[in-house]
């Protein structure tokens, strides 16, 4: 008989993307599309998910923040990940539940190791030391072009310190995204977020429908 998937280790889900593709927006309709399912959903995002890990997104996001060494980004981006990881991620999976993220390292690889160019051994190393083994079990990247993330993205409003940024910081990050997605084919999904939004959110709906058949099939225990 197959297990049902809440009765099993915890599978981790992040939501991966540029500025306005869609990510915020999209959160909450994959939670009910796993919660219909019965599955039990631990909704969290980054930089953030504990007390410590949101007052060190406040000073990431803030325009106003004293200039910082772009290592200093980086190696902040990780203290905050250290105490989401300790005290939410790990935690919560060790209990069956769902962890569904948006944004976890897939991010630094893109905006810190190519938007900032600081090169993917540093994260790498940054990875492996606060995460241990711990990597995401499915990845969804929503993918648009960086002009249709920024219109959208400006409708929001005000830019905060990331998204003032020049556009070929985001074009690198776009990039680095898609070849992230194409090195680990059995991990992503990438969708094409530039479509309205029930269009994407159909797209979503059949890579979960999709994805829910292979874990129950797989029967998938990791042992971290
Ligand atoms: N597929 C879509 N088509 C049109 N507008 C969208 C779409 N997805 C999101 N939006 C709008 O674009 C803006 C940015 O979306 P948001 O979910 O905050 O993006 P992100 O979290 O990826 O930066 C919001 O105003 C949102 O309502
Ligand atoms: C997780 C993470 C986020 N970030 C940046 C990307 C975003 O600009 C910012 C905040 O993420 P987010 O709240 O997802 O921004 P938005 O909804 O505007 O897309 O943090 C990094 O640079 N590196 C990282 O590892």
């Amino acid at each position: 008989m197959t297990e049902a998937p809440e009765m099993r280790r915890g599978c981790f889900l992040t939501v991966e993307g540029g500025e306005g593709v869609g990510k915020s927006s999209n959160m909450a309709f994959i939670a009910d599309c796993l919660r219909e399912r019965g599955i039990t959903v631990r909704q969290t995002r980054e930089p953030g998910g504990t007390p410590f890990a949101e007052a060190v997104r406040q000073l990431l996001l803030d325009r106003e923040s004293a200039p910082m060494p772009d290592e200093a980004e980086l190696l902040l981006i990780f203290a905050a990940r250290a105490s989401h990881v300790r005290d939410v991620i790990k935690p919560a999976l060790a209990r069956g539940e769902w962890v569904l993220c948006d944004r976890f390292t897939d991010a630094s690889y893109a905006y810190q190791g190519a938007g900032r160019e600081l090169g993917e051994e540093a994260v790498a190393w940054l990875e492996q030391w606060v995460q241990g083994s711990l990597r995401p079990d499915l990845t969804l990247l929503l993918d648009a072009p960086v002009a249709v993330g920024f219109a959208r993205a400006d409708q929001r409003g005000a830019r905060d310190r990331f998204e003032s940024e020049v556009e070929a910081f985001f074009e690198r990050i776009r990039q680095a995204y898609l070849a992230r997605a194409r090195a680990e084919p059995e991990r992503f999904r990438v969708v094409d977020a530039s479509h309205g939004l029930q269009a994407v959110q159909g797209q979503i709906q059949a890579l979960l429908d999709d994805y829910l058949k292979q874990w129950q099939v797989s029967g998938t225990i990791r042992n971290d």
